[in-house]
């Protein structure tokens, strides 16, 4: 039986976001309902895995073991639910450095797909940005949009044809958990 993997972006679908990025564990902030979500889909037989640009690593503005302490962060808070987060990759280059893992290149979703030897055709990505969507249709994968963290403005966008569109997180896994 294939695994059923769901992949997100982190910050706008997970957490809070912020123009001034999430620079530590305190500024990384879980959106309403958001770590019940992942609890939830684990606990259903999903495979939830993070596909995330972290620029700021490049810029200085924090660094690797922060990153990290966030990810730990977040996996506590996921299993005090019952629930387990998969692999979560990052891509901590700068705009300018021409790596093939920032999105929207589709590096890290290959990555992801590589891990669990799955095919990306069809794999749902959940993203806030146009970025994670136009990564998503790179791949014949889903790209699936949610209206929390930068959401709104992107759905003003250009969207990739057949994107899907949903308030929050929340609302993904009830969809996934329930159809
Ligand atoms: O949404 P994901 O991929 O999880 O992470 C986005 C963050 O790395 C940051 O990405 C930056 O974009 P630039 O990297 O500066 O273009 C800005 O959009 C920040 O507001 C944001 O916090
Ligand atoms: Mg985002
Ligand atoms: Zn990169």
């Amino acid at each position: 039986m294939m695994l059923k993997l769901l992949i997100l972006d982190r910050d706008g679908v997970i957490n809070y976001d912020s123009d001034a990025y999430i620079k530590s564990v305190q500024e990384w902030i879980p959106l309403p309902g958001s770590i019940e979500a992942i609890a939830q889909l684990s606990k259903a037989g999903w495979t939830v895995a993070i596909a995330t640009n972290q620029s700021g690593i490049a810029r200085g503005y924090y660094d690797i073991a922060t990153l990290d302490a966030m990810h730990a962060r977040l996996r506590t808070l996921v299993a005090e639910q019952g629930g387990e987060v998969g692999l979560v990759v990052y891509c901590p280059h700068g705009p300018d450095e021409g790596c093939d893992c920032r999105k929207p290149k589709p590096g890290m979703l290959k990555i992801i797909a590589e891990h669990y030897k799955v095919p990306l055709a069809g794999i749902w990505f959940v993203g806030d940005s146009l970025g994670d969507l136009e990564a998503a249709k790179a791949v014949d994968s889903q790209p699936v949009l949610v209206k929390t963290g930068k959401g709104e403005k992107t759905q003003a966008k250009n969207l990739p044809v057949g994107t899907l569109i949903f308030d929050d997180l929340a609302a993904v896994a009830a969809e996934l958990i329930n159809n």
